[in-house]
């Protein structure tokens, strides 16, 4: 059958080609099945990497590994797979699951029926003495985690038990037990366990153990032959000496790269004597016989696979459905961030944004009365109509008197224009309008014989306005207000007057709109852009923290050792993604549509379904930007540098037409534009998906989708 694991020149750097961080210099290794290997080595010495390239996570830089006699990653090899059990040193659990769900979760990702999972959970239950089926890995000890973490990497009986560090933070009865279980088992069948330990005394109990340091093996054989040959009674002392004898001089030089050859002779001489594994033990006969295994096994694995294959993939996307649903809704957090956070938006937009502004501060200078209350005497008369002619006094009233019917502007009465202007100036208020003495009978002649009013005559029958322009809404605001006010001021005066109104009036009229209302609020335009970037940034920020999260914690590494290929692990999560997503959507028109009253005359599946590919867009955005980027802290600055860019171009705040020409035909087709034009289309005017101008954002929609889907495909293919 061949041994478990054989390492043939193992060779391993970080880095750069021209500047490479040694880990494996030329590794050799055997494992032979039904026995267990102790691999002991300082902190950093290269464990780790190792048996990442064992278990097919890492490749070799060159060298050559067979493990259960294939080369792991090659198809049917079992590697990554179930073949192997591998507990990593870190915890790597799913903490939000409770210690069955986990075992349970492995076990399905192995391809386990429910039932002999039952079974081998029972089994391990006692033997690790596990924590309470339904305990939290959160609220586990380290030590509980721990054993968790070993009984999952159990679960399924592999044929090569991959351990780093199991017994740390172990009692040291319960590592005695392990050891025992361990040894037990390896007598018992095939299954060949390697182990990396701190505790080096403990390793005794391994059939063979591997000493290693600065990437090579020093010595690799028995425990009692290790010390027998140094005549020492501890492995520790045994190592000591190996490791004096290495010496410091034999770091390795990045840049120094020995070949293979020159690396084969460098080690020996390391090693001055001591039996380090040659290279040419690998016979032809050896070799031969591999390759046989090799092909006749592709073909059983194959065979084996197809009929495995519908129940091992249903299994595995319902074990990462659940731990995704689990994830999600086992934290407070998850079930804000998708469901109230939507809510919560909305409600702040639709409370806050478009309403009419309120308590306006306008000051006031009217020099045609003695004081302000003058105008608000009962029985003033301002306009006398007479038989030729019609007289004003105190007009400034009436225009004054009329501001009252607009209540949003809080009037603030000076008595002179120094007084408003340093008021205006102290932002006390938002501006002044001033009328001078003369203004009703400047006003009289401007209107009785305009063409032969005098420039002096025509100046005083103005409104003069000062207004703070800062805040350009509340000042558009307040000017329009002024021009409607005046406007009706001087239909009633001509009406007083016995003139017909009309004269008075600007002669441009507004017809009821062909689409929309007159009375339209700027919110319902800004709507569609803003629920839209709502959905699709709320999916960017869960997608992206899920999945690097679970890069950071191990769980996402863990699961690709176990044989889940990162497609399948991608489509698992749109899946869950795409189901909270349609009810994030029904929520989100739901809610707008019962609670705020807004009108759609389109079709509601309609805007559904846009809005369900805008959040499927944004979760694959996030999901772009957890491949791409390591840590939360780098997401959050790519997700935030994308988001302003995204909702400042989308026209969402400033119509495209106001932007530059070429600047606008870009825009055009970023994530937001056309779609919350096309949803607009669909509120405002009742269009349906037959037309262009709504199909349009469904087709920029639909490309980003597939632009974001192909660069996580490839940057997913570059990383596994
Ligand atoms: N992705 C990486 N990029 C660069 N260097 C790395 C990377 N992963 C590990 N290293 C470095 O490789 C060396 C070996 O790391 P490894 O984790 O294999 O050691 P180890 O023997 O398992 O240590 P320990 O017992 O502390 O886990 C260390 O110096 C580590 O800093």
């Amino acid at each position: 059958m061949g041994d478990a694991v054989e390492v043939r020149n193992g060779y391993k750097y970080y880095g750069s080609k021209s500047k490479p961080k040694i880990i494996l210099n030329y590794l050799n290794m055997n494992v032979e099945r039904g026995s267990i290997y102790g691999l002991l080595g300082a902190s950093g010495c290269g464990k780790t990497t190792l048996l990442s390239c064992i278990v097919g996570q890492r490749q070799f830089n060159s060298g050559d590994v067979r493990v259960l006699g294939m080369k792991p990653g090659l198809p049917g090899s079992g590697v990554p797979g179930s073949r192997i059990g591998y507990m990593p040193q870190e915890i790597a659990l799913v903490e939000e699951m409770t210690v069955k769900e986990i075992i349970y979760y492995f076990g399905r990702i192995y391809g386990m029926k429910d039932d002999k999972i039952r079974d081998k959970f029972k089994i391990l239950r006692d033997l690790l003495q596990l924590p309470q089926a339904n305990q939290l890995v959160k609220k586990c000890s380290g030590g509980q985690a721990r054993r968790v973490s070993f009984a999952c990497a159990m679960i399924h009986d592999p044929e090569l038990l991959i351990l780093d560090e199991p017994t740390v933070g172990l009692d040291p009865m319960l590592r005695e037990k392990i050891w025992e279980f361990l040894v037990e088992t390896t007598k018992n069948s095939k299954m060949a366990v390697i182990i990396t330990t701190h505790y080096i005394e403990e390793a005794k109990q391994a059939n063979k153990i591997g000493l290693m340091r600065k990437g090579v093996l020093l010595a690799e054989d028995t425990p009692d032959n290790i010390m027998l040959r140094f005549e020492v009674n501890s492995i520790e002392d045994a190592f000591l000496i190996l490791s004096q004898k290495q010496g410091d001089n034999d770091v390795i030089e990045a840049g120094m790269v020995p070949l293979p050859s020159q690396q084969q002779h460098a080690s020996n001489a390391i090693c001055n004597g001591i039996e380090v594994i040659d290279s040419s033990t690998i016979t032809q006969a050896s070799e031969k016989s591999l390759g046989e295994k090799h092909s006749s096994q592709i073909v059983d694995e194959e065979n084996d696979n197809s009929k495995k294959f519908l129940f091992t993939t249903k299994g595995r996307i319902k074990a990462l459905m659940t731990k995704n649903f689990v994830q999600l809704f086992r934290q407070p957090s998850g079930i804000i961030f998708m469901l109230l956070f939507p809510i919560i938006q909305l409600s702040c937009f639709y409370v806050a944004v478009g309403k009419t502004p309120t308590n306006l501060k306008l000051g006031i200078v009217n020099e045609e009365v003695p004081n302000w209350h003058t105008c608000y005497e009962e029985n003033l008369k301002t306009v006398m109509p007479g038989n030729d002619t019609c007289n004003f006094r105190m007009l400034s009233c009436r225009y004054i008197t009329g501001l009252d019917g607009a209540d949003h502007l809080n009037k603030i009465f000076h008595s002179s224009l120094e007084e408003a202007h340093r008021e205006a100036k102290k932002a006390n208020t938002l501006g002044y309008i001033y009328f001078p003495h003369n203004f009703s009978s400047s006003m009289q002649v401007f209107m009785e014989d305009g063409r032969y009013a005098d420039d002096y005559a025509i100046e005083n029958a103005e409104v003069t306005v000062h207004l703070d322009n800062t805040d350009r809404q509340v000042s558009f605001y307040i000017e329009r207000k002024l021009y409607d006010l005046y406007s009706s001021f001087v239909k009633d005066i001509a009406s007083d007057c016995n003139y017909p109104p009309k004269v008075a009036s600007i002669p441009v009229h507004m017809h009821e709109p062909i689409y929309g209302t007159q009375d339209m609020e700027f919110q319902r335009y800004v709507a569609p852009g803003v629920v839209m970037t709502m959905v699709f940034f709320l999916a960017t920020l869960l997608t992206a923290s899920v999945f690097i999260e679970e890069r950071l914690d191990g769980v996402w590494d863990r699961t690709l050792v176990a044989g889940v290929s990162a497609i399948q692990m991608l489509w698992a999560h749109l899946l869950s993604q795409f189901i909270i997503m349609v009810v994030q959507s029904i929520e989100v028109i739901v809610y707008i549509g019962v609670v705020f009253d807004t009108y759609n005359r389109g079709d509601t599946a309609t805007l559904i379904f846009l809005l369900t590919l805008t959040s499927f867009c944004g979760m694959l955005f996030g999901l772009l930007i957890s491949v791409y980027c390591k840590s939360h802290t780098e997401a959050n600055f790519v997700a935030t540098g994308a988001f302003y860019p995204m909702i400042i171009l989308c026209g969402l705040l400033w119509p495209l037409e106001g932007m530059p020409k070429a600047l606008q035909s870009v825009v055009l087709y970023f994530p937001f534009t056309l779609p919350s034009i096309s949803a607009r289309n669909i509120l405002e005017k009742g269009w349906d998906i037959t037309n262009i101008n709504v199909y349009g954002g469904f087709l920029v929609m639909a490309a980003w989708i597939i632009i974001f889907f192909t660069l996580c495909m490839v940057g997913l293919k570059r990383k596994t």
